[in-house]
């Protein structure tokens, strides 16, 4: 990576403006799934080992500019002490001369939490009056926040022109591992693309036809690549007015050499619900009342064939309705063959991939999960992401 990182420089006695990423899942009150604290303890330990303050800064939900009670940092403040087995200090703001005492009493190695930054409207506004009251707390500042990082807002953008800004690890492998599979890909590459819906897809489909030996398509999103081939889809998720291009990128593979994979074979259902009746068809046989909600066993066959002969594979988005056991199985057996795939390197792209290689405990046979849903699509799709742009260069 060419950006600085808290290797490059010296924090010790040193207060440190750190950005995570601590939007995290809650409920009733509770952190319920805290892998995006866990990620971020690398850089705070260092931090706090190295003789920093360290001062975090971060967002829980979409507030939007006011304080809401339930998306207040209490409880990852908490949550984060138990994990760092030290007192965190939690403050009611994120700027401020309140803030500014309590960041007087720190020690060298403390750790202390800010208030959600996004009771302010000028956060997600990038307001350059925010980005100084966040910059005047602070000596340098340390973005390890990549989930954020595709979001140009005060605390993940704003406040590195006025400090020294430098990458966390966390921010730092997932730009290494990422950005090496884009430029340098170990062969064959595949790029796994599923969920919901094309429209969410068209960029990063697109980068990849660049880059990748290997496209594999699956989700509500390959029905409309489905019916481009010229097939009746019943009621699956169509979108009518991406057709033309599903084609046109069925093309484009086949111009680029690049094996363009969809599913052979559905599992359908008669009802959105996970008691529908439900049978297994082949892809051209989809009945007219009926709707695909997963991949059937021939498509699991045949991905999980390519997947084993891939030396990387990148992961987005769901094969089904993972949500509904019924439809679990698609994407199930895409995560057990990246499991199975002792000598592939395996990427999970965040989001409801990531979601699903955790409800089936797979998580620890993957090589990356992204932190990222947002930020490691748009990073897929060969956008810049002004979380990092604005840091200093080596
Ligand atoms: N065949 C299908 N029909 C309808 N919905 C589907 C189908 N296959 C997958 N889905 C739904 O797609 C959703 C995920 O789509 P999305 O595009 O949001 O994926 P993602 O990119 O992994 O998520 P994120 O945006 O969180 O990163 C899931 O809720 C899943 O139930
Ligand atoms: O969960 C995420 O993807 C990040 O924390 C960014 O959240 P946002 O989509 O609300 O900006």
């Amino acid at each position: 990576m060419n950006k600085q990182t808290v290797r490059d420089i010296d924090v010790k006695g040193k207060r440190v403006f750190c950005r995570v990423d601590f939007n995290v899942p809650m409920q009733d009150g509770a952190v319920t799934d805290d892998t995006r604290i866990r990620a971020a303890l690398p850089t705070i330990q260092y931090l706090m080992e190295q003789g920093a303050k360290v001062i975090l800064a971060s967002h829980l939900g979409r507030p939007k500019g006011k304080v809401v009670e339930e998306m207040r940092l209490t409880a990852v403040a908490a949550r984060l002490s138990e994990l760092l087995g030290k007192r965190v200090v939690k403050t009611d703001e994120a700027y401020g001369d309140a803030v500014k005492a309590a960041i007087a009493e720190m020690n060298e190695g403390d750790v202390l939490l800010l208030e959600n930054v996004r009771f302010y409207p000028g956060e997600e506004k990038n307001d350059p009056e925010l980005a100084k009251a966040f910059a005047e707390l602070a000596d340098v500042y340390v973005n390890d926040a990549f989930g954020a990082a595709h979001r140009a807002h005060a605390s993940t953008e704003g406040i590195a022109h006025y400090l020294p800004a430098v990458a966390g690890f966390l921010m730092e492998k997932e730009i290494e591992v990422l950005g090496k599979a884009l430029s340098n890909p170990d062969r064959p590459f595949t790029a796994i693309i599923g969920g919901a819906k094309v429209k969410d897809k068209i960029g990063v489909i697109e980068n990849l036809l660049d880059k990748v030996d290997n496209l594999i398509i699956g989700g509500g999103l390959a029905y409309t690549f489905v019916k481009a081939l010229g097939h009746e889809i019943g009621k699956s998720l169509l979108e009518e007015d991406k057709i033309e291009l599903a084609k046109s990128f069925m093309e484009k593979a086949k111009e680029k050499g690049v094996n363009f994979y969809m599913p052979v074979d559905a599992v359908v259902a008669d009802a959105f619900a996970n008691d529908a009746n439900k049978k297994v068809v082949n892809i051209d046989e989809i009945p007219s009342d009926w709707e695909g909600l997963d991949i059937g066993p021939k498509t699991r066959e045949l991905y999980r064939d390519v997947i084993l002969k891939s030396k990387l594979v990148i992961w987005n988005g769901p094969m089904g309705v993972f949500e509904m056991d019924a439809f679990a199985e698609g994407t199930k057996a895409v995560a057990q063959a990246l499991a199975d795939a002792k000598d592939t390197y395996t990427v999970i792209g965040g989001g409801d991939s990531a979601a699903a290689v955790e409800k089936f405990g797979l998580a620890d046979k993957m090589d990356h999960i992204s932190t990222g849903g947002g930020a490691s699509l748009e990073f897929m799709e060969g956008k810049q992401l002004p979380g990092v742009v604005a840091l200093n260069d080596k």
